[in-house]
């Protein structure tokens, strides 16, 4: 019997998915066993090393979450709102972690994670690096010593294949935003502008989505005042960032109590 945590990887065909399997079969502080796509998927019995286009890993790509999270200690899922909803319970059954990277969840999806964490360990954030967590600190920090002479923006540009906007990384510098200076993030967030939208509300916090090519991810918080401006920035170039996060995030659930954590708890920001 190892102590190695085992993981599955949910999505695993997808553009974390596979550099989630690299990353934890790569990892000695980690094991790769399982790996989950969709029903109907053209991976679904074939090995998933081989499905990438390297040497096999002796892990068939299953199409039945719970037969392979109950030999899981971590289930690692970068893959929709919906899926994510119904991998929380499974998981939350078979008593893994979960950690989760989706993002475009609506609020009533959020809240509907509540039952599967009073059985086991969630770790969410809209994303998993380091240097993104750093800047969510620095953001609220700002935000907290300037007043709103200050305009507070905040830009996003990603890949042409992102399906969600504002990204989830933009919803947590709103939040930190919204937090330092001590205002509620709905009654102050400005995400559409278009046409005569009059001056801009004092106030308001503004949110730009850019989609190209293949950006990885790349966020601007931008503070304008007459004069003068702040901008804090975080390129990431390369997704293995967000992927050694969330192995972080698998590793530090092991044997926490069960509940809602992010990625501020795992980097103990
Ligand atoms: N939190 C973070 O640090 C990051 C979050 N993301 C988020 O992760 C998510 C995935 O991003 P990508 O990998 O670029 O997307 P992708 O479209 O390349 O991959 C998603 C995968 O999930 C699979 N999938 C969908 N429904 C499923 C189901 N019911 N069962 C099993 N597999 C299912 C798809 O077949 C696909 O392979 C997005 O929400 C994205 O915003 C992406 C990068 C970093
Ligand atoms: O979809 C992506 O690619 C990314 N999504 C996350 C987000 O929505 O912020 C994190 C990262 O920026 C890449």
């Amino acid at each position: 019997m190892t102590h190695i945590p085992g993981i599955v990887i949910t999505g695993a065909s997808g553009r974390m998915g596979q550099m989630l399997v690299r990353t934890v079969s790569a990892s000695d502080k980690a094991r790769l066993v399982g790996a989950v796509e969709r029903p109907g998927h053209d991976w679904i019995g074939r090995d998933v090393g081989e499905a990438m286009g390297g040497q096999p890993l002796g892990v068939i790509v299953t199409d039945d979450p719970l037969e392979a999270f109950s030999k899981a200690q971590a289930v690692i899922d970068f893959t929709a709102p919906v899926a994510t909803l119904e991998f929380a319970a499974l998981a939350a059954q078979a008593r893994c972690v979960h950690v989760i990277g989706t993002t475009g969840m609506t609020p009533e999806q959020i809240a509907a994670l509540e039952p599967a964490s009073r059985h086991a360990v969630i770790v969410r954030a809209g994303n998993m690096s380091l240097g993104v967590n750093l800047l969510v600190q620095l953001t609220k920090k700002v935000a907290a010593a300037l007043d709103e002479e200050f305009d507070i923006e905040i830009i996003e540009a990603h890949h042409h294949h992102k399906v969600d906007a504002p990204s989830g990384t933009a919803l947590m510098l709103g939040e930190a935003a919204a937090e330092g200076r001590g205002v509620i993030l709905d009654e102050v967030a400005d995400r559409a502008r278009d046409g005569i939208t009059g001056a801009r509300q004092r106030g308001a916090i503004g949110f730009h989505a850019i989609r190209g090519g293949d950006i990885v991810g790349e966020h601007d918080v931008l503070f304008a005042a007459p004069g003068e401006r702040i901008v804090l920035r975080h390129l990431a170039t390369d997704r293995a960032v967000f992927a050694r996060g969330a192995l972080k995030a698998a590793l530090w659930g092991q044997g926490k109590a069960p509940g809602q954590y992010d990625m501020v708890d795992v980097l103990g920001l």
